[in-house]
Parts: C-alpha cells; structure tokens; sequence
C-alpha cells in the first residue's frame, strides 16, 4: 500500500509526480535544493516541504527526480537517513547510475531504476501537471537483488500516475530510449538550429510543420547534455544512421535527376513506415481529452481578458490557450482548449456575445 510519499527534485516531473499522487490523498513531502522551487511545488498543492529534522517514520516510497548526475548521490543520502522502504528515480538514463549507485554502496534491494515516458520541453514545478504521466509507458528497470515487494510498488506508484508500467532491463532501456527519445531530440534540435540564421521574414512563414518537428528541441540544453553523456554509444549509433540518410538524400538531389535519385523517395517511404509504427495508445489519451476552440482575436491590450470574461460569463472553464499570430496582420487566433462537452456551449456562448469562433 502506498499511503506516503518522500519527493526529491520538485521540478517538472516531481512535482507532476507529486501532483498525481495527491488526487490518490496520498500524502506528499517534498523536498529541492532550490528553496524557491519548493515553495511553488508546495503551492501547486504538490505536497509539504520535508522537514530535514523530523522526517518521522520512513514514507512507504522515495522518488528522485533530480537530474541524472546526482541521483545516485541522493540515492546514497536518502538510504542513509532512512527516509523510505522503497526507493526509485524518473531519471531519462538507467544503466550508469544503476552502476554509479553500486559503487557508491546504496542498498539495491530496496532500490527500483524508473523512467517515466512523459514529458515536456519545459521545466521546473510551474509546467508540471497531475496528467503528465497519463496513458504513457513508465520503464521499470529493477536489478536482480531488488526485493519483489520493492518492484510491485513501483510499478503502483506508475498507475497511479496513469502510467503502464513496463519491466525492461537497464540497458536494454538505454538502446531503447536512445531510439524513441534521446537521438529524436538530437535531430530536432539539429534541425532547429538552422533556423538560428533564417531571417524574420523567414521565420515569419513557418507554420505547424517546423513546430511540430522541432518542439522538443526547447529543453533544457544542461539536462540534455547529462543524459547523452550517460548514453553516448547508443545515441550515437542512431544519430550516424539518420546523419547517413540525411547525406544520402541531400546527394540524390544535388543529382539533380528528374524524378529525383530514388533514396529520396525510398527515405521518405520509409519515414512514413516509422510513423506507422508508433503505437497509437501511448500519450494519445492527452491531447483528445480536450477539444480546441479556436476563436479570431485582435492584436490589441485586453482582448484576451475580454474573451476570458466571456467565457468565464458562459461558465466554460479554458484549461489551455495557444495563441497563433498572423505576422503582419491585426488578428490572432487564440486556441481555446476545453473538455469535449463543454465545446459547443462554448463556440456558441462566445458566438452570441460576438466572438469569431471557427469550431
Ligand atoms: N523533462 C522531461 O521530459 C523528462 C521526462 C522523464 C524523465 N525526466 C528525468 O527526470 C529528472 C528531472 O527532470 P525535470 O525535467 O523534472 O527537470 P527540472 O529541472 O524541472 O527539475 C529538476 C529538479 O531537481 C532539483 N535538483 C537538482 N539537484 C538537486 C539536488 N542535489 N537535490 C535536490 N534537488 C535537486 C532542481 O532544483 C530542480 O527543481 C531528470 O533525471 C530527467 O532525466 C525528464
Ligand atoms: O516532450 C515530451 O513530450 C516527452 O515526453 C519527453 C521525453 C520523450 O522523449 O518522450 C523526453 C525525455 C524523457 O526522458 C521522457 C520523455
């Protein structure tokens, strides 16, 4: 039974952690080396600041969502001070730290290696949210010394965030993610790089295309520089693989051929073959939860605030808002995301009070 909970790291997968545990009631101490993290953590409603001097009676789990360079570190603390029976980590590598934390001494019996997959480009506690984790795969690397009742937990604490548990060995993990995660954001942030030099006229043309493709090229570059160097030959493997394609089309067009030298097309057949491949299940559950309403709004001070009034007005509660500009022109479009049965009153309460709604 899981009843209490010890989070270390309070960013945006602790706390998203944290948050998904409280609609459990289960009850969350947190804990950050960045005091003003923890205070939007605790806020957030994520849980209480641990106190260092009265932890109390060891919490039935400790999940360390720090960065991967200190995880074994806080690992090897937490065990010391006995904070918890069960302990587990959210860290995007496996295999080095469960070797990093062998050396340092921890307690592997008692220690399950994990890592959810979800995500985002951003961080820290103000990103984090309780749906996170929702419908997607939760990697669930135990050793061969943990204790089994130490793994069951583990895999509760990844259902209870929504999360499918996957038990995969560490470094079958790495090879994994290294495919699925590590190279992909690599190749994003390669391609988002050429638009450093693409001037704002330039810029001013994309569309959902190049967003799509370079999203999560927006993280954070220190995390993402410790989670290569603790996976470096597999991501590399994948990258000289994409880094060959890449070459092999540039080539076939530089031919200059009519139709185009065949590794082009043979390249993008098999990129529509990949994206078919992806399962449907994980990580589709939230986008759909929400229909988007997309509403014309004017450049100008106050229109936002007006449009929340009107749908505040209809009682239509906004749980998210994108906003596209049309460069050069005097109107947006704000996307309006709200739960499916309130779309239509919505659209039709914005409609009446005379808001362009384009449901
Ligand atoms: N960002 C993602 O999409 C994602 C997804 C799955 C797993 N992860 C993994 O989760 C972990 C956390 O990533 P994040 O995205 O939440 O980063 P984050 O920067 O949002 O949060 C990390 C937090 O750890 C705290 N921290 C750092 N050193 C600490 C220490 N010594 N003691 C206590 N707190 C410390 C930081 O102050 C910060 O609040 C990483 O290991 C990462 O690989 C990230
Ligand atoms: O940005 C997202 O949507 C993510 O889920 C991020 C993502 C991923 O590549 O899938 C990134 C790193 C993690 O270790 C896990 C998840």
């Amino acid at each position: 039974m899981l009843r209490r909970a010890v989070v270390i790291g309070a960013g945006l997968i602790g706390t998203s952690i944290a948050l998904a545990l409280r609609e459990h009631e289960i009850e969350v101490a947190l804990a950050d080396r960045d005091p003003a993290t923890l205070r939007l953590a605790s806020e957030l409603g994520a849980g209480t600041a641990l106190d260092p001097d009265t932890a109390g009676p060891p919490a039935d789990i400790a999940v360390i969502a720090a960065p991967p360079a200190v995880v074994a570190h806080l690992l090897y603390d937490a065990q010391e001070r006995g904070l918890a029976h069960v302990y587990t980590d959210a860290a995007s590598v496996k295999a080095s730290l469960v070797d990093q934390a062998s050396q340092l001494g921890c307690d592997l019996t008692t220690y399950v290696p994990a890592h959810p997959m979800g995500g985002s480009e951003k961080h820290g506690p103000s990103a984090a949210r309780a749906d996170l984790f929702l419908g997607r795969p939760w990697a669930v690397c135990p050793t061969g010394k943990a204790k089994p009742e130490a793994v069951a937990l583990v895999m509760e604490l990844a259902r209870m965030c929504g999360a499918d548990p996957m038990r995969i060995d560490a470094h079958t993990h790495d090879q994994a993610v290294a495919l699925v995660s590590h190279a992909p954001h690599v190749a994003a942030a390669a391609v988002a790089a050429r638009l450093v030099d693409g001037d704002s006229e330039t810029l001013a043309l994309c569309g959902q295309g190049v967003r799509d493709v370079t999203r999560v090229a927006g993280g954070d570059p220190t995390l993402w520089t410790e989670i290569l160097r603790h996976n470096p030959l597999p991501v590399a493997e994948v990258l000289e693989a994409v880094a060959a394609d890449l070459a092999g089309v540039a080539q076939g067009l530089r031919a200059g051929a009519d139709p185009p030298h065949p590794d082009v097309r043979d390249l993008l057949e098999r990129g529509r073959s990949g994206c078919a491949r992806l399962p449907g299940k994980h990580g589709a559950h939230r986008t759909p939860d929400y229909t988007v309403v997309p509403v014309v709004i004017p450049d100008e001070p106050g229109a936002l605030g007006r449009l929340f009034a009107a749908a505040g007005e209809a009682e239509c509660n906004i749980e998210d808002v994108q906003i596209d500009h049309s460069p050069g022109r005097p109107v947006g479009v704000a996307q309006l995301s709200v739960m499916p049965a309130t779309a239509d009153v919505l659209a039709r309460e914005l409609s009446k009070r005379g808001w362009s709604v384009h449901a």
